[in-house]
């Protein structure tokens, strides 16, 4: 387990990670969420040691990083890519790793092929791409056979065959007893992969909740609805006993998955639709929302030079301003 206690770090004026606290159990994969600059790497790197605290603890089994005997072979973690020297071979870096931290020569090539690099084991690992550089990284994680595994943002930059090795390699150490954490700023990427999530913002913890906990509540589903006939049908939707929202002046909304009693309401009214379509609120938009008020870095609004806010330009269409998700809630 990775236990962290009232966990927080200063850097002058600035409070980096503020009073956090939560538990990093085994056998599962605990997705670490936040938006840019919410603390997830200084947390991470206060784990292994490589930053002190301000104030509060982590421990490793109980451990600090430093009091741990052959620490590779407890934690293994991919923080930074490319955090090598790029005139070794990716054989060399790794053997010099093991060399340096009691662990047999023989584990290199395993790693190697594990990660897939055994064909380019003896190349600079200056001429690698992003995606090579992951996976060297995440070897360098693999080597000491840990039973915990940490990974800062490992998709970043990745290609989509890349991102799916990844995600199962993630699910088969999880399902082997390890324990597994990985930081994320993407909801979509967390919901695929994690089975617990801990959300942080501006350093703060939001949420420390199973990841089905956090689908059930906040995917909501819903029916939109969009017809000429707005009065007659908000009559026979409310006779009918069911609760309508009206978001804007064009479309209705129902709770619930009930697209079809809702067609066959209208129909029974002879009420004219012009659309009936499921809608199932996303989690990107429910880690927004959670994370609205600690977004550090908010879109401009997109408006060109000049141009008042909403201003339409002539022979252009409204502005929409981008960062208005972000604003939401
Ligand atoms: N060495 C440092 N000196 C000063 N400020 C720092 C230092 N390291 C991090 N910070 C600040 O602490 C905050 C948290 O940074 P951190 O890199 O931990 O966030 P993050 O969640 O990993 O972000 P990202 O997703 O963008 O990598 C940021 O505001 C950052 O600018």
């Amino acid at each position: 387990m990775i236990e962290l206690e009232g966990l927080t770090k200063r850097y002058g004026e600035k409070v980096a990670v503020n009073n956090l606290s939560f538990t990093v159990r085994p056998g599962i994969i605990t997705g670490f969420l936040g938006p840019n600059g919410a603390g997830k790497s200084t947390t991470m790197r206060m784990v292994l040691g490589l930053d002190r605290p301000t104030s509060g603890d982590v421990r490793i089994d109980g451990k600090h990083y430093d009091q741990l005997k052959d620490p590779l072979t407890y934690i293994g973690a991919l923080l930074e890519a490319k955090a090598w020297h790029g005139g070794r071979s990716a054989y060399n870096h790794l053997l010099c790793l093991a060399q340096s931290n009691g662990i047999p020569a023989s584990r290199v090539r395993e790693v190697l092929d594990t990660v897939g690099l055994t064909a380019v084991a003896r190349k600079k690992t200056k001429g690698f791409s992003l995606g090579m550089g992951q996976r060297l990284g995440i070897a360098g994680a693999l080597l000491g056979d840990p039973r915990m595994l940490m990974f800062d943002e490992p998709v970043n930059g990745l290609d989509p065959e890349g991102i799916h090795w990844i995600r199962n390699l993630m699910k088969t150490l999880a399902a082997q007893g390890r324990t597994v954490f990985v930081s994320s700023h993407l909801m979509s990427e967390m919901a695929l992969t994690a089975d617990h999530l801990v959300v942080i913002g501006q350093g703060r913890l939001l949420a420390d909740t199973s990841m089905a906990e956090f689908i059930a509540e906040n995917s909501r589903s819903y029916v939109r609805i969009r017809t000429p006939q707005r009065e007659q049908l908000l009559d026979a939707l409310q006779g009918a006993g069911i609760k309508v929202a009206e978001p804007g002046a064009e479309a209705l909304e129902v709770d619930g998955d009930i697209a079809q009693a809702v067609g066959e309401l209208a129909a029974r009214h002879q009420i004219v639709l012009h659309e009936l379509s499921p809608q199932r609120a996303s989690l990107e938009e429910a880690f927004m929302q959670l994370t609205a008020e600690s977004v550090e870095y908010h879109a401009h609004d997109g408006q060109p030079p000049g141009a008042a806010p909403g201003q339409q330009q002539p022979g252009q269409p409204p502005q929409q301003p981008w960062g208005s998700d972000w604003k939401r809630g």
